[in-house]
């Protein structure tokens, strides 16, 4: 199966996932703010608008590949505005980290990579083409998926994030899965406004590397500690090892174009 290490990494993915050399809309890129190919300001985008209700039933999970947080099926949360036109529902949320402090991202800024990346993952709930996130995964329409962004940077230590780091260490073992105890309010984790950020068409950015996304990346990093940071490089990949590096490296940008909502 697919990983992060040399034998199955991102560099392997195209031999069961052509796509990955093949698609002209892949992600994750270099959000470039300069220069020729950089991210043009649009101002007709809007500042995003979640409604996340704080979570009561879910379930935390280390798949070999990342940690992921998933509320159970009737959770309401929803996301619209930014460059949307439909509202679409929450799925899940993971990170992708490196090693040290100095990798770990998917998106780039400028060639600058931070040292995680939190990916909170919505579907359009109002396609008449699909009616489940795995439906809308393989369903081909381009903006099926719509995937939140922050950068984390290393600072001070995150309240609002703690419940999580904390419980990192109960689903070291890949395949591990913990029932989240008590409530969980993500909206706490958000900066308040939502309103400076990139956006593009792309895709997953893991196998099967579906190009049904529309990404919205956030320029404002979110603030972890240390030993947060340290927490995420415990987690082990199925194979005794922690997982190194759960990033995929930027993709080429073809003929697509980055929109910024701020100057
Ligand atoms: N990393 S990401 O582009 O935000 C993203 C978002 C939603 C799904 C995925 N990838 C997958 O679901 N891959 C299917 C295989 C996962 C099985 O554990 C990646
Ligand atoms: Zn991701």
């Amino acid at each position: 199966p697919w990983g992060y290490s040399k034998e199955n990494g991102p560099a392997t993915w195209h031999k069961d996932c052509p796509i990955a050399n093949t698609g002209v809309r892949q992600s994750p890129i270099d959000l470039i703010t300069t220069g020729q190919t950089c991210a043009k300001y649009d101002s007709n985008l809007k500042p995003v608008i979640v409604s996340y209700p704080a979570f009561s039933e879910a379930t935390f999970l280390n798949n070999g590949h990342s940690v992921q947080f998933q509320p159970s099926a009737g959770n309401l949360s929803e996301l619209s505005g930014g460059p949307l036109t439909k509202k679409y529902k929450f799925e899940q949320f993971h990170f992708h980290w490196g090693n040290n402090d100095s990798e770990g991202s998917e998106h780039r800024v400028n060639g600058k990579m931070y040292p995680a990346e939190l990916h909170l993952v919505h579907w359009n709930s109002e396609s008449p083409n699909f009616s489940s996130f795995q439906e809308a995964v393989g369903s081909n329409d381009p903006h099926a998926l719509c995937v939140l962004g922050f950068f984390l940077k290393v600072g001070a230590e995150n309240a609002s994030l703690k419940p999580i780091t904390d419980l990192l260490s109960k689903v070291k073992n890949a395949g591990s899965s913990v029932s989240f105890p008590g409530k969980f309010d993500l909206k706490a984790v958000l900066p308040e406004t939502l309103t400076d950020y990139y956006t593009y068409d792309g895709s997953l950015t893991t196998p099967p590397l579906a190009e049904c996304v529309k990404w919205i990346v956030f320029k404002e990093p979110i603030e972890v500690s240390t030993a947060q940071m340290e927490a995420f490089r415990a987690v082990d990949d199925g194979h005794g090892k922690p997982i190194t590096g759960n990033y995929r490296p930027p993709c080429p940008l073809h003929t697509r174009t980055v929109a910024a909502s701020f100057k």
